[in-house]
């Protein structure tokens, strides 16, 4: 595991280059999205200016802002819709070009949880996922190796999931599990357990409980431990108080200079510095599944937010599998494909199941007339 050193300057920096400041979250609403794979640059002086003294709160305030759709509307015939529609068609649209392109490989899914499995909801602690969706994801797992992978903690996230045979990777890729029953893939892996900030438990366990009671004067907020980090909720904070709200988590994390900040819906991530995310996730999944230095493999990835963004860009640099991200308004990311909402990534996991089921069909068919012909080739 490798601790990157940071000073208390570079808290907001190391955020920067993750590609989640705030000039990435502005440009991110106000400019046609890129061209898939395209890269976001972000000079050292836009780095500096966000460092800086006193405009720092206000680019928090921005960036939070910026996370929230109702300050930017989109028509659905408006040229950025278009030209996002035209970069990242959607998943359903592109079906069979999809399974075109993983003809011959081996399919591997991963699936981020709020927000594409359930819906968005007010409070964190209801964002329960339907009967459906899970009975989808149970037959998905049947013909695919499955990870859900989280910003949540491992069994908060699993306590919603309920499912077994998955992978699980907690706390945004920093906790993760293999399946506890029921997987016919286990047996190709080896056990998993992995978690590469395990040094940070303590901190992780301070900070929470500062951020607790720095925050409670203000009314909405909500504090959750994630266990490897720390969300902040502002999704019911009068967006008045936003200001004074990353004020003091500004105070808080300026005391942890090993932590770093991220951002993702309505909500501030405190995490450890360590260079782990949901992309590393998804390439330590990919190994323990014996795909390491395999050319064959076909990961699919579906998310909703910036988090999921390394997990995208992973997929981008190998040039293997894609991203699909969920979002209803044009985002700058690395998915290829996108997908509305929750009810569409159903669809999609539904299909997949479908088009497998065919193949092996087929297959056995196939097998079947093999068998018959050899049988009558000896009588
Ligand atoms: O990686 P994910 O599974 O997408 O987790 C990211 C965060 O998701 C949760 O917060 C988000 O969903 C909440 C429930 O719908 C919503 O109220 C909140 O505004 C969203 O940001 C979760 O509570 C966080 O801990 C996760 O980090």
């Amino acid at each position: 595991m490798e601790v990157v050193k940071m000073t208390k300057q570079n808290v907001v920096d190391s955020d920067a280059k993750a590609g989640v400041n705030t000039a990435t979250f502005t440009a991110a609403v106000q400019k046609p999205p890129p061209a898939p794979g395209s890269c976001i640059n972000i000079s050292r002086k836009t780095l500096v200016e966000i460092n800086s003294g006193p405009r720092i709160n206000n680019n928090w305030v921005d960036s939070m802002r910026a996370s929230s759709p109702t300050h930017h509307k989109y028509t659905s015939l408006s040229e950025d819709n278009t030209s996002w529609m035209v970069h990242h068609p959607s998943a359903l649209n592109m079906f069979e070009q999809i399974i075109g392109a993983s003809k011959g490989k081996k399919m591997v899914m991963f699936l981020d949880y709020d927000g594409t499995l359930s819906p968005i909801v007010d409070d964190p602690d209801q964002a329960f996922m339907s009967d459906a969706m899970r009975g989808t994801v149970r037959k998905l797992a049947r013909y695919f190796p499955t990870a859900i992978v989280s910003g949540r903690c491992r069994d908060k996230v699993y306590s919603f999931v309920q499912l077994a045979e998955l992978y699980y990777a907690g706390s945004h890729g920093m906790d993760i599990e293999g399946p506890s029953k029921g997987s016919k893939y286990k047996k190709e892996a080896q056990a998993v357990l992995f978690q590469p900030a395990s040094d940070f438990l303590p901190m992780i366990d301070e900070v929470y409980k500062e951020l607790l009671d720095k925050t409670k004067c203000i009314e909405g907020v909500r504090v959750e431990n994630n266990k490897f980090c720390v969300s902040v909720h502002f999704r019911c904070v009068d967006e008045k108080e936003w200001g004074e709200l990353a004020q003091h988590v500004r105070s808080v994390l300026k005391e942890y200079p090993k932590l770093r900040l991220s951002q993702g819906r309505k909500v501030l991530e405190i995490r450890p510095i360590i260079k782990w995310d949901k992309g590393k996730a998804l390439e330590f999944l990919l190994d323990s599944l014996g795909y390491a230095n395999c050319t064959n493999v076909f990961p699919v990835y579906i998310g909703d937010d910036r988090t999921d963004e390394d997990a995208f860009k992973v997929l981008r640099e190998r040039g293997q599998g894609f991203g699909i991200l969920v979002s209803k308004t044009p985002k700058d990311t690395y998915a290829s494909y996108s997908l509305q909402e929750p009810s569409e990534v159903m669809i999609f996991l539904r299909r997949l199941v479908e088009w497998k089921k065919l193949c092996l069909r087929r297959q056995s068919k196939i097998q079947k007339q093999i068998e018959e012909i050899k049988a009558s080739l000896k009588n």
